[in-house]
């Protein structure tokens, strides 16, 4: 296994005031390997969602740096920054934000199209492919009001995907579902996990967590400890009954 993405001393401020600094992110050393599938798990305000949105270079951090595959993201350019984050990572979150005007196909091709390193054409079938894989090929021309939170978030992860990306992030990327389609929605990632694509997740929810193959644990700013489940295989026999009990008795340990 080789290192994917890295975080070293990674700090984040925010100023609140002339007389307040909140400091949430102290000082977070974070490595994830190639192909890995983590998820980030901790009380509500700890910072994991600032984590995130800093690791990915969604946000600027305050000081440390990040790299992702070989390449230091702290140091680049907004342009240039842009860039990585389109070529090189999907983003999946518990609210989509698709846009209203465009019907599901063209609000997945649409990163793709501004990427411009692949014919239309191509980018067009690939979106079909990923539209089969998620279940929702019927729903291609629909407007997206036409369809439900489960389906919306099939749309956010075939949008995620459809530049090939090395990492998707997701923040609570099941947390606006029911448990069943939240389900699903984590047997779709494990399975694209399974085919190379590393995966870093927030969430609150031990189920969702239960499919992750490392669990990392967040608390008041820096990650405290981690859980190793290993890989889960879907139709493997694996018990994710067992792997539910271990992460929740772990949790419980952590105080949570
Ligand atoms: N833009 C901001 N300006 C000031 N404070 C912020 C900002 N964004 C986040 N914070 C603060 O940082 C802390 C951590 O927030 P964050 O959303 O990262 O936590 P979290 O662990 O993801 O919480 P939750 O589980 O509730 O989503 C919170 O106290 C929050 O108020």
């Amino acid at each position: 296994m080789s290192i994917l993405l890295e975080s070293k001393e990674l700090s984040k401020t925010f100023v609140v005031s002339n007389s307040q600094e909140n400091h949430i992110l102290k000082s977070v050393n974070l490595t994830i390997e190639k192909g890995e599938f983590v998820s980030v798990m901790g009380p509500s305000g700890s910072g994991k969602s600032t984590l995130l949105y800093n690791i990915s270079g969604m946000d600027r951090m305050t000081s440390g740096s990040v790299v992702l595959n070989g390449q230091e993201i702290s140091a680049l350019s907004e342009q240039e920054l842009a860039d990585v984050r389109l070529k090189k990572m999907g983003f999946i979150f518990q609210h989509i934000h698709l846009l209203k005007n465009l019907n599901i196909i063209d609000n997945i091709v649409l990163s793709a199209y501004m990427n411009n390193s692949t014919s239309r054409a191509q980018v067009n079938e690939r979106a079909l492919q990923l539209m089969k894989r998620t279940g929702i090929a019927e729903l291609a021309n629909n407007d997206i009001t036409q369809a439900s939170g489960g389906q919306l978030q099939r749309v956010a992860i075939c949008r995620a995907l459809i530049n090939k990306p090395e990492i998707v992030f997701g923040d609570e990327p099941t947390g606006a579902l029911n448990s069943k389609s939240a389900s699903e929605i984590m047997d779709i990632l494990a399975d694209i996990n399974d085919e190379g694509t590393t995966i870093l997740l927030v969430t609150h929810d031990v189920k969702v967590a239960a499919k992750s193959e490392r669990i990392l644990f967040m608390l008041d700013g820096n990650i405290v400890a981690e859980q190793r489940l290993g890989k889960y295989t879907r139709g493997g026999g694996d018990d994710i009954k067992a792997r539910e009990t271990k992460l929740a008795r772990w949790l419980m340990e952590m105080g949570f």
